[in-house]
């Protein structure tokens, strides 16, 4: 690929990214970043705007002194001040950049700058020539671009040039632009200023109607090779175009855009973690690339259709932006093959089809009880499924426990003993003591319960909770284990499980005692 082939990615996280209101870094957090662009390969590093105070001075300086593969860049209003403390901050930088810039729209020169548009030529001109005597290499950003006049335009960019600006940015400030109209905004300067093959053209778009992306890809097209943009989408507002969703595309879909970075992108997650991590912005599940459940499948279809062959729901690989692997979330849209291959990977056999589908029955029970079944929710469902499919001689059929304070808990069981039904009732002093008393006022095992244990299997409230039941009768000990969102449930499926197994024992061992 040749180097008009190339797109250099421009990250602004520590300068724009730190303009969103509460994300400010400091100094320690803004080097953590630096290096972890770094790392990512990014090629400019926009370090801060130097002049602002005595603290992004400072950041700006040690992240030029710091940083080696990338240029570190600061930003420089059009006035001499700013621009030599930027030089200042950057002196020690193996490669560094000054970028300045003014207002090129109407509104922006009549009502903030209060200055005529020759007046603003004018001053872009001295403060980029003023820029070059500090550096080589100089940006100049005509801001507001996307809602400037075109003729303007181009001779502000003509005499940018001129004056030795070596890449002129065209930022859509306030996320105005519709891709076609801003890709025509770059071709035309293209096409139309004559010194334009002495600068390499930069876009720089603001999400305000979330088309930041969109209008930063459509530019590429007009030939810009240069895009500014962020970590996780950070900026001013509604912030600037992802730096993630930028690198993906042009890299997933390098058939049609024909170019290529040199961001090396399996840093991509730990960067986008570590930046809102220290700026405390949290990433929604469903951001692009980086959020929870961007590589997640839940629905059946889609888990059978990425099992039998990945691409079929894939267009990236997670490994590729930095996730171990893509997930498959276990969850009420799931289907069987899903399920069997959950299974498969966590070493469970279960003996037969029909323990399959007896396993996937109580899972799909759970997954409308629960948002998401965990590893350790279908290990306690199938051990559960195991051992009741085992003992069924006591089953609980259905179950109502009444807990009211300053009353005594009152439990109704129905319970199916040997396929006949018995209705079962006992106070207790609370109301798993209830359930169990109940169970025992039929059961009459005399076992003593000697453990009773609860846990919550996974994270949250609507997590299962598995229970652990222990019975001694005549010196064996069993455990009998129950899971089940309700814990008084869990509670009666692990005692009547520990009643089972005690009873399958007493039939191994006196074969008639147990048919009493
Ligand atoms: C730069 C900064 C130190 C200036 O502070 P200040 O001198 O108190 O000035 P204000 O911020 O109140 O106002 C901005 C001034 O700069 C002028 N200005 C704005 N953009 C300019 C530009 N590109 N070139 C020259 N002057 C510019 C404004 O017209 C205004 O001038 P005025 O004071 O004569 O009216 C301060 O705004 C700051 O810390 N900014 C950092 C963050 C930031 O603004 N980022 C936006 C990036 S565009
Ligand atoms: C410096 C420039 C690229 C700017 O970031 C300036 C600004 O923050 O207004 C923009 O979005 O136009």
């Amino acid at each position: 690929m040749s180097n008009n082939d190339r797109v250099i990615i421009f990250d602004t996280t520590l300068r724009d990214g730190e303009q969103s209101p509460g994300a400010s870094m400091t100094k320690e957090e803004k080097i953590r970043i630096a290096k972890a662009l770094e790392r990512l390969r990014v090629d400019v590093i926009e370090a801060g705007f130097a002049i602002a105070s005595p603290g992004d001075f400072d950041s700006v300086k040690t992240i030029a002194e710091t940083i080696k593969d990338s240029t570190v860049c600061s930003l420089a209003r059009a006035i001499d001040a700013d621009i030599e403390r930027a030089g200042e901050a950057l002196a020690k930088a193996n490669s560094g950049r000054i970028h300045t810039f003014i207002a090129t729209s109407p509104i922006h020169m009549q009502y903030k700058l209060r200055m005529q548009p020759e007046q603003v030529i004018e001053q872009a001109v001295r403060a980029i020539s003023k820029a070059r005597s500090l550096c080589a290499d100089v940006e100049f950003s005509c801001e507001d671009a996307s809602r400037s006049e075109i003729d303007f335009l181009c001779r502000v960019v003509e005499a940018a040039i001129d004056a030795g600006a070596t890449t002129i940015n065209l930022p859509d400030t306030v996320g105005y632009a519709i891709p076609e109209h801003y890709a025509a905004l770059v071709r035309e300067l293209r096409n139309r200023v004559p010194n334009a093959d002495k600068a390499i053209f930069s876009v720089h778009c603001h999400n305000d109607l979330g088309l930041a992306v969109a209008n930063s890809l459509a530019a590429i097209d007009a030939g810009a090779r240069q895009i500014e943009c962020t970590i996780n989408g950070l900026g001013e507002r509604a912030g600037n175009a992802a730096l993630e969703e930028i690198v993906m595309a042009i890299k997933t879909r390098q058939d049609v855009l024909g170019v290529h970075t040199r961001i090396d992108t399996p840093h991509i997650l730990s960067t986008s973690r570590m930046v809102s991590g220290i700026t405390g912005f949290p990433v929604q599940p469903n951001k692009a690339i980086v959020g929870a459940n961007a590589f997640a499948h839940e629905s059946g279809i889609h888990q059978d259709g990425v099992l039998k062959h990945r691409e079929t729901y894939e267009i990236m690989t997670a490994q590729d932006v930095g996730w171990n692997t893509n997930k498959m979330v276990l969850g009420k849209h799931s289907g069987r093959n899903a399920f069997r291959s959950r299974l498969d990977e966590l070493g469970i056999v279960l003996p037969s089809e029909s323990d399959l589908n007896a396993a996937f029955a109580r899972f799909k029970d759970l997954a409308d009880k629960k948002h998401e079944v965990f590893d350790e929710d279908i290990q306690a469902l199938v051990s559960d499924a195991i051992s009741e499919e085992a003992t069924e001689y006591y089953k609980l059929v259905s179950m109502e426990v009444a807990s009211k304070t300053g009353e005594v808990p009152v439990a109704h069981l129905v319970l199916s003993i040997d396929g006949q039904e018995h209705h079962v009732e006992s106070d207790g002093s609370g109301p798993v003591d209830a359930t169990f008393k109940a169970i025992e006022s039929v059961a009459q095992s005399g076992a003593t319960l000697q453990l009773f244990s609860v846990n919550a299997i996974t994270q949250g409230t609507d997590s299962q909770g598995e229970v652990t039941v222990r019975l001694e009768l005549g010196g064996r000990v069993i455990n009998g284990n129950g899971a089940d969102t309700d814990i008084v449930m869990a509670s009666a499926r692990a005692y009547l499980n520990a009643l089972n197994l005690l009873r399958e024992g007493q039939a191994k061992a006196h074969p008639q005692a147990a048919l009493v």
